[in-house]
């Protein structure tokens, strides 16, 4: 199986959790589109009643195509569940998000729900966090001065460009890359990033997720990482 079989197997296992009635937060990425493809076959074929929520405009251009409805973060109250991917997981089960620019509104999603799921392909799965470089989301104004204070930490910023530009968020902001690697103390990291006047949002989602869903060549693996 190639990794997007993987990642396919991980969404199809995902929208099994899904019932009836449920606020849905749909993550971001390339795992969750195969989840999203998947819910809105459930949505379409078994006229599974649900609520989306969205972490992009990515997402949520894809969920209304198959006809998934969505709602806005702010129109709900609380979220049942929310599936996402996730570029590491350690063996504790933190991780870090945001390889596809989609970490502030994850995280606000995240934050608002009953049970987080993450579905990933083994690949993910490591030791220590710290291999896959740190998303972090700064306001552009001054963010050249909060990329000095990070490199000046040992962080190794590098802000991201696609073609020389700048990759915005949909909240129009920049994203700073930090590769220290490993990350022996995500907590102290966390707390010290999210003090940095300018930064938005870092992606080290911590003590967060409840299921995580890995693929594997010989199926998908169903972990109970918290209750
Ligand atoms: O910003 C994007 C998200 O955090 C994604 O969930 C994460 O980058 C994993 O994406 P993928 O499934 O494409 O590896």
């Amino acid at each position: 199986m190639n990794q997007d079989q993987l990642k396919q197997l991980v969404g199809q296992k995902a929208v099994e959790f899904v019932k009836d009635g449920m606020y849905v937060g749909l993550g971001t990425g390339s795992t969750v589109k195969f989840m999203v493809d998947a819910l809105g076959e459930r949505v379409q074929k078994e006229h599974l009643n649900i609520v989306g929520v969205s972490t992009s405009e990515r997402t949520a251009a894809q969920a209304k195509s198959l006809g998934i409805p969505m709602k806005s973060v702010d129109d709900v109250d609380h979220l049942d569940l929310t599936i996402d991917g996730a570029d590491e997981i350690s063996a504790d089960f933190q991780g870090v998000k945001g390889g596809g620019a989609a970490l502030l509104w994850e995280k606000i999603v995240a934050i608002n729900t009953d049970k987080v799921m993450w579905i990933v392909d083994e690949s993910k799965m490591v030791d220590q966090l710290g291999a896959f470089g740190l998303p972090v989301e700064v306001i552009p104004y001054g963010s050249k001065h909060v990329f000095d204070k990070m490199a000046a930490r040992g962080y190794n910023p590098v802000f991201r460009k696609v073609d020389g530009e700048f990759v915005r968020t949909d909240s129009n902001n920049y994203l700073i890359d930090l590769h220290i690697n490993p990350i022996t103390d995500p907590h102290a990291l966390a707390e010290d990033l999210i003090h940095m006047v300018g930064v938005v949002e870092h992606g080290l989602f911590l003590d967060m997720v409840n299921t995580v869903i890995v693929g594997h060549e010989n199926g998908p693996e169903v972990i109970q990482a918290r209750p």
